[in-house]
């Protein structure tokens, strides 16, 4: 029997790349430097975060967006009008991020952050940044960020396009669904030591559930499936719902969507469907425009 070498049975491991985290940044303290364009993309990221963020920038600086956060949706928890000034502008914080036109201040700014062992990200300085800001994709609880390790920014969003292309329409509430599923699973079986069956049972869900049909779970529905779990059984879509001839025959909303709007996940391409709906419009309009023509140039002559 061949026996697999260990350097092919472990996972490689690649150097030079970055820790991608999903930082859980609520209550803490984060400073915004800046109230141009490039703030307002990073308010956005700490918000989507439910960090506490404070903006320091003087008003005469701040971009329409920035005003519109500020002063109407009020989703800054703490304006500060003024320019960095020194030190004690960034003692206290978790985390520091400047996006602002002056090298020299935000260099200083950086030092003074890492001295006092606060995360600093200084936008587009890559030597002062402790971590990179990526492209994003949110769908529901579901976060996809793309880096390139910051050799290709625009990359990194075109790479962002081509993924949100080939996702599912329901993977956002599907994954909502299972976190309620989850949360219902660890109500009934709390137990520490049931572990290891509890993520086994819930893999066996996942697996046999598409991502629409999680995402149209309803709670009787999710209560049957949780009656199986003294039996060890996991109840699949027909077991819950039954067969139905009809069902089968009418397409998905996601395959529907996909096939009328969407691109082929692998290459990115119109879908044929939508190709040929469009061939079809656009092969009746020349029709119609060449027997126009015609019909114009016979009655002149
Ligand atoms: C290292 C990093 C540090 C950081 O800022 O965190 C950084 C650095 C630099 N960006 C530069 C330029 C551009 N940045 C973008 C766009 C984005 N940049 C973002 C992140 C990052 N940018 C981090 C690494 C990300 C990674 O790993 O790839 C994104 C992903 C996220 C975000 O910023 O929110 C966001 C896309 C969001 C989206 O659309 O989804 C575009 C394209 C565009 O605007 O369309 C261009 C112009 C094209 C080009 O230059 O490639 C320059 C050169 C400045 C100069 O030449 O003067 C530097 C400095 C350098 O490379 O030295
Ligand atoms: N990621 C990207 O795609 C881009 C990044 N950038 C980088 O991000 C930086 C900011 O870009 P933008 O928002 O477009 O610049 P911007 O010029 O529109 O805004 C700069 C902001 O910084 C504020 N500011 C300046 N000095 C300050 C200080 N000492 N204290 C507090 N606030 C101060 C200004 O009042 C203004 O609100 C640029 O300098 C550049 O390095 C720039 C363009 C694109």
């Amino acid at each position: 029997m061949s026996k697999v070498p260990d350097h092919e049975k472990y996972t490689k491991i690649c150097p030079g790349g970055g820790l991608i985290l999903a930082w859980q940044l609520k209550d803490k303290k984060v400073l915004l430097v800046g109230g141009g364009n490039v703030a307002a993309g990073r308010l956005i990221n700490v918000k989507d975060a439910d960090g506490h963020l404070t903006v320091m920038c003087p008003s005469s600086g701040l971009c329409t967006e920035m005003k519109y956060r500020i002063n109407v949706e009020k989703s800054v928890d703490q304006y500060i009008d003024k320019s960095y000034e020194g030190p004690e502008d960034i003692a206290g914080y978790d985390l520091v991020l400047t996006a602002i036109d002056d090298a020299t201040t935000s260099r200083t700014i950086c030092q003074i952050a890492r001295s006092l062992k606060i995360p600093v990200n200084v936008a587009d300085v890559p030597p002062e940044c402790d971590f990179y800001f990526g492209s994003l994709i949110r769908r529901g609880p579901l976060q996809i960020m793309v880096s390139t390790g910051g050799k290709g920014p625009r990359i990194a969003a075109t790479t962002r396009s081509l993924i949100e292309r080939a996702l599912p329409v329901s993977i956002g509430s599907a994954i909502e669904k299972v976190g309620i599923l989850r949360a219902k699973l660890r109500e009934k079986v709390p137990e520490p030591n049931k572990g290891a069956r509890r993520m086994r049972w819930m893999i066996d869900v996942c697996d046999a559930w598409s991502f629409d049909e999680l995402a149209s779970l309803t709670p009787e529905e999710m209560d049957k499936i949780l009656s199986g779990w003294e039996a060890g059984k996991v109840y699949k879509p027909r077991d819950v719902r039954g067969i139905s001839v009809i069902r089968s025959f009418i397409p998905s909303k996601d395959s529907l969507y996909k096939s009328l709007f969407g691109t082929c996940p692998v290459v990115g391409y119109v879908s044929p469907w939508l190709a040929g709906i469009g061939g079809a419009a656009l092969g009746v309009g020349a029709t119609l425009a060449v027997i126009a023509l015609r019909t114009k140039y016979s009655s002149a002559r």
